[in-house]
């Protein structure tokens, strides 16, 4: 195949084509980039008196502890407490500890913050009782403990303790544990509310992020971080629904929601949280506002929308809004960001294309109020491009899909003969997950992927070239689900792995980084891949203006090697380029057991103004070549 490159660009590539989509699923956040430690650390949204409601917390030895819906709750927005027993003889040590989500990653010398809440009635125990916080191993060796004495004043008593293992245990299989010493006196109880354990955060944020999970994120250059979802901004009802002022302010103060993944979501990453993490990582935020549909299929039109478009003015107002006028922007102010983040896109809903009789109605009551609110931004539409019919007329559809590698590999033209027309595409989910077309989100057993593939990875990239070669009306895309934990998870594939103390990369990961580190910033026109159901080579080629540096992406779907002829138009070109490449047999993936399996490479070759490259079979490679 002989590839003859223009030199005459037709297009920018715009700065934000490639990036992340959020949302609490699999555990992303709760239990994974939120780096609260302790699972079920407050209680919240669960039924006292119940088994369920004290998972994954255990009783040391035959302690007795149950969740209570505490007659004097440490908040309103936090009703429950664990309550610990105090036998009236009782002068052994008694307690109760958290494994974590599905383990606690300790390391020696690495300081652990620790903080709970506790209260016993006044004079209820002696005046000898003490409160150790500790760190088990998986044999219940201590790695580090804080003790303190345990006061019986009846009023709520905040305990803070910086924990550092003394030495790095053997596995993730840790706990937190609360144990009381000495306590004697009549049958009392000691009650403990909001148990907290942080490790030291990415860029050292306060109730931020798991250092590893962000550096692996950060490493992708996310222009742009889509949230709080996907189906999880939806809620099952309208009470479930994500609400943003149920997600800032003292942790205390938030309820948590019932997720819709399946867990109770802390909202200890709440919206103050995402915005600086955008912040962070100099993305820019792609927020939803709740659109009147639930997944339970409850919609709300007209007038009944008013509440629910006064608290997506809210929402947005806390992002930007003007502390001297605004409510919502003062609080921001209070909590430290007085100026405003930046926001340039709010997506209304997710994927409103399940309720085409309402999604009209729906989206031109909120966007007629939300645009005369806020003229400078930019509503994205998530029901189809294709109807039902909007107005006011979207400036952005959100376009979502899932499919099989094969589809990926044979459809990067999808959008090479949409109209331009105006309309721009954010392509916010898209993922091979499956090999079975007829059956994409069945089980692994009918061909569900586990983790991506090389195959998988190779046919994201194909699909991807499609985006670059149609960035003028391509602005975003992004891999979706972005974060899954390997130990519960909702979903599969997922971009990244990760475990108590792991972060595992998957052959998509790469795919994703290899386009984002390679961006260019204008894209040169080729001769044209085969745009046949049958094609298994694609190709895009980019510039870098700065760098004066061609870049080329190639994506071979196919069993055998190609050879590829490259025809460049500049007459200065360096006789030697950088090729990475991504491959390995079509179903190899990288796993907990075999992280690195399938790693990109990286290997000089030899370039000029033309120049013959052989593309291995089932790979992606970027080629750059200085050239001007
Ligand atoms: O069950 S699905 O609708 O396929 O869920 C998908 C689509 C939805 O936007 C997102 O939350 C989820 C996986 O990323």
């Amino acid at each position: 195949t002989t590839v003859t490159v223009s030199a005459t660009a037709s297009h920018a590539i715009p700065s934000t084509l490639w990036g992340m989509m959020f949302e609490d699923i699999s555990h992303s956040g709760d239990g994974g980039l939120y780096a609260e430690l302790i699972q079920n650390r407050a209680f919240q949204q669960v039924a006292p008196d119940t088994a369920a409601a004290l998972d994954p917390w255990v009783p040391l030895g035959d302690s007795q502890i149950s969740v209570v819906a505490d007659s004097v709750p440490l908040s309103s927005a936090l009703p429950n407490s664990l309550a610990l027993t105090v036998p009236a003889a009782s002068a052994t040590e008694i307690g109760f500890a958290n494994p974590g989500y599905f383990g606690i990653g300790l390391v020696k010398g690495t300081a652990y913050s620790a903080s709970l809440n506790y209260r016993v009635a006044a004079g209820a125990i002696s005046k000898q009782a003490s409160l150790t916080i500790s760190l088990l191993d998986q044999n219940n060796k201590t790695l580090a403990a804080f003790t303190t004495p345990l006061r019986a004043s009846g009023k709520w008593t905040e305990v803070t303790a910086s924990l550092v293992p003394s030495h790095t245990p053997p596995s993730n299989n840790n706990s937190f544990a609360v144990t009381v010493t000495n306590a004697r006196g009549a049958e009392s109880q000691v009650n403990f509310a909001l148990l907290s354990l942080f490790p030291p955060t990415f860029k050292g944020r306060a109730n931020g992020m798991r250092p590893d999970i962000a550096e692996t994120l950060a490493a992708n250059k996310p222009a742009f971080w889509r949230f709080p979802g996907g189906n999880n901004l939806e809620g099952q009802t309208v009470a479930t629904r994500w609400q943003w002022n149920n997600t800032v302010g003292p942790l205390k103060d938030r309820p948590g929601r019932v997720g819709d993944w399946g867990y109770v979501n802390t909202d200890g990453l709440g919206l103050l949280e995402y915005l600086h993490w955008c912040e962070d990582l100099d993305m820019e935020p792609y927020m939803a506002v709740w659109d009147g549909y639930t997944l339970g299929g409850t919609n709300i039109t007209g007038a009944a929308l008013d509440p629910y478009i006064a608290q997506a003015i809210d929402q947005i107002n806390f992002v930007i809004g003007d502390p001297a006028t605004s409510a919502p922007a003062a609080l921001r102010a209070s909590l430290g960001h007085p100026e405003p983040f930046t926001l340039h896109y709010v997506e209304i809903g997710n994927e409103d294309f399940f309720d085409d009789e309402t999604v009209a109605n729906r989206w031109n009551t909120i966007v007629t109020n939300l645009s005369a609110t806020f003229p400078q931004l930019t509503f994205m539409a998530t029901s189809l491009s294709s109807g039902p019919v909007l107005t006011p007329t979207p400036k952005v559809y959100d376009v979502h899909v899932y499919s099989s590698p094969t589809y990926f590999a044979t459809n990067s033209f999808l959008y090479d003969s949409v109209e331009r027309n105006g309309t721009h595409y954010f392509e916010g989910e898209y993922a091979a997950i499956s090999t079975n077309d007829s059956n994409l989100f069945g089980t692994p057993a009918e061909g569900r992927l586990l983790f991506p593939t090389v195959a998988s990875a190779v046919g994201e990239a194909a699909f991807m070239t499609g985006f670059e070669r149609n960035a003028d009306i391509v602005f975003s895309a992004s891999y979706a689900p972005l974060l899954g934990s390997v130990n519960d998870s909702q979903w599969t594939p997922n971009l990244v792995g990760f475990d108590a103390s792991n972060v595992y990369k998957s052959t998509s990961y790469y795919v994703q980084n290899l386009f984002a580190n390679n961006k260019g910033d204008e894209y040169l026109p080729s001769t044209l891949p085969s745009n046949s159901s049958t094609a298994t080579l694609l190709w895009s080629v980019t510039r870098s203006t700065a760098n004066k540096e061609v870049i080329i992406k190639i994506s071979n779907n196919a069993a055998t090697t190609e050879e590829m002829k490259f025809v460049l138009p500049f007459k200065d070109v360096s006789s030697t380029g950088s090729a990475t490449v991504l491959t390995g047999p079509a179903t190899a993936s990288n796993t907990p057991d075999a992280p690195d399996a399938i790693v990109p490479v990286t290997s000089r070759i030899k370039t000029g103004t033309t120049f013959e490259y052989t593309a291995p079979a089932v790979s992606f490679s970027v080629l750059v070549v200085s050239a001007h």
